[in-house]
C-alpha cells in the first residue's frame, strides 16, 4: 500500500505504507540513533510528532519485551528508509508494523530519510501530513493547513493515578510529565521507593508523601504549556532535593526565573558531545528535546550552568546555587545511548544524603557539577607549518 508524507513547506514523499492505515499529523522530527527505534517509539516525549530514524535500516531486531519506555508506542507517525519486517534476534517476539498496527501509528518506507533530515535541518522541524489514504494532493494541502497541532500533550501522556515500586532506600517522588521507564528503573536499582505522581500533582500532595527527593521527569511539548508545574516546583524549591532530567529541566529553570525557547531541529540521537565546565571533559549523551534554556536569561538568576552542548553552545546542566537542586537537558539513564551520565542518579543520591545530615546547612549546597574526575588540560597549539607534500590539506571556510 501506499503511503505519502507532506510537509508544510510543500514537499511531498511518496513511499510504502507499515503499521497502521490511516491519517495522522504531527510536528516533523528526526533521530540520528543507528539502534534503539523501540525506545524512541515508546518515549512519551515524542507523542504529538512524527519522527523519522536517519539510519537507514529500521526493525531488524524486532521489538522485545523489555526495551519499552513506556506501556505503549507515542509517536504519531514513523518514517523509515528501509522498514525490515522479518526480525532476526532472540529477544523479539513481534516487529515493529505490528506494533504501530495495534496502536493505530501509521508509519511510511522507502523514502529518503537523507532529504527529509536535510530539510528539516535547513528550515527547521515543520507540521506534517503522514496519510495511507487516496486524497488528492490539494485536500492534503488544505487537511494540513487546517490542523492545529495539539499542545496538551503532557495531560495525555502522565499517568491518570499514583503507583508505587517500593524499595528500603531514599523515598522518591517521581512527578511524571510523561517518564520514560529508564528513569523509574534507575532508582529501583539502587534500592529506591518510587512513588509516581501525575503531572498535575501539587506541592502539598507531593510533600504528603515525606519525599527525601523530588525527580522532575521528562515529557513532550513545550514547557511554556505547563504553568502549574513551574509553581509546583517553585513551591518545593530549598525544602527537598529536587533533580531535574529534559523537561524537568526546563521546568526548573522556568521555576527559578530562566526562560526557554524553540531550538530550529533539536537534538535527538544517542551521541550529543556535552562539556562539563568543571573539568573541561566531554561526555557523550542521549538526547531528545526542541525546547532549550536560553543561557542569557541564566545570569540574572541564582542559577549556574554546569554542561553546555559541543556542536551548538547551548545549555546541557544547571544547579541552583543555594538549593539543593540540579537539572541536565541530557538523558542520564539513556534508552537508548550510552551511559558516560548514569552517576548523575547516585550524585542525586548523594545530595539528598548531604541534604539530610544538614552538613550543607546555611551553606552553598554540593549539587554535582560534574561526572568525571579528572580536569582536562587542553594541548597547547600546534605551531602552524606549512603543509609537507603530499598532505592533506583541508580547505578553511
Ligand atoms: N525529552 C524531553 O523531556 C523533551 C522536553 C521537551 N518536550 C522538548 O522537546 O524540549
Amino acid at each position: 500500500m501506499k503511503a505519502r508524507l507532506l510537509l508544510e513547506d510543500g514537499t511531498l514523499f511518496e513511499g510504502t505504507a507499515f503499521g497502521s492505515e490511516g491519517r495522522s499529523a504531527g510536528e516533523v522530527v528526526f533521530n540520528t540513533g543507528i539502534t534503539g527505534y523501540q525506545e524512541v517509539l515508546s518515549d512519551p516525549s515524542y507523542c504529538g510528532q512524527i519522527v523519522t530514524m536517519t539510519y537507514p535500516l529500521i526493525g531488524n531486531y524486532g521489538v522485545n519485551r523489555d526495551d519499552f519506555e513506556a506501556i505503549r508506542p507515542w509517536v504519531s507517525g514513523f518514517v523509515v528508509r528501509k522498514h525490515e519486517n522479518t526480525p532476526s534476534n532472540w529477544r523479539a517476539l513481534s516487529n515493529v508494523d505490528q506494533l504501530l498496527k495495534q496502536y493505530g501509528i501509521p508509519g511510511i518506507s522507502g523514502i529518503d530519510t537523507r532529504m527529509l533530515t536535510r530539510k528539516l535541518r535547513q528550515h527547521g522541524t515543520m507540521k506534517g501530513l503522514l496519510t495511507t489514504g487516496a486524497e488528492t494532493l490539494p485536500e492534503l494541502h488544505e487537511q494540513l493547513g487546517v490542523t492545529r497541532l495539539a499542545r496538551d500533550h503532557v495531560a495525555r501522556v502522565s499517568t491518570p493515578h499514583i503507583y508505587r515500586s517500593p524499595g528500603a532506600k531514599e523515598r522518591i517522588v517521581v512527578v511524571d510529565f510523561g517518564v520514560k521507564l529508564g528513569m523509574v528503573r534507575e532508582l529501583t536499582s539502587r534500592g529506591c521507593d518510587v512513588v509516581v505522581v501525575p503531572h498535575n500533582a501539587t506541592a502539598e500532595q507531593i510533600r504528603s508523601f515525606a519525599p527525601d527527593g523530588v525527580l522532575l521527569s521528562n515529557g513532550p511539548g513545550d514547557p511554556q504549556d505547563v504553568p502549574y508545574a513551574v509553581e509546583t516546583i517553585r513551591a518545593l524549591l530549598g525544602e527537598v532535593p529536587l533533580f531535574g532530567i529534559c523537561l524537568g529541566h526546563q521546568l526548573f529553570a522556568l521555576a527559578c526565573g530562566a526562560d526557554t525557547g524553540k531550538l530550529a531541529f533539536g537534538h535527538r540521537g544517542a551521541n550529543h558531545p556535552v562539556k562539563e565546565l568543571a573539568t573541561g571533559r566531554c561526555i557523550i549523551t542521549s538526547q531528545n528535546h526542541g525546547y532549550t534554556v536560553i543561557e542569557d536569561t541564566i545570569a540574572s538568576t541564582e542559577l549556574e550552568v554546569t554542561y553546555i552542548n559541543n556542536n551548538d553552545g547551548t545549555v546541557e546542566g544547571l544547579r541552583h546555587k543555594y538549593a539543593p537542586a540540579f537539572s541536565v537537558q541530557f538523558h542520564p539513564e539513556a534508552a537508548p545511548g550510552p551511559y558516560d551520565s548514569n552517576l548523575l542518579f547516585d550524585q542525586f543520591l548523594e545530595l539528598i544524603h548531604q541534604f539530610q545530615s544538614g552538613r550543607a546547612a546555611g551553606q552553598r549546597f554540593a549539587a554535582p557539577a560534574k561526572i568525571t574526575e579528572t580536569p582536562v588540560t587542553p594541548p597547547a597549539p600546534a605551531a602552524a607549518s606549512a603543509p609537507r607534500e603530499g598532505e592533506l590539506v583541508y580547505a578553511q571556510k
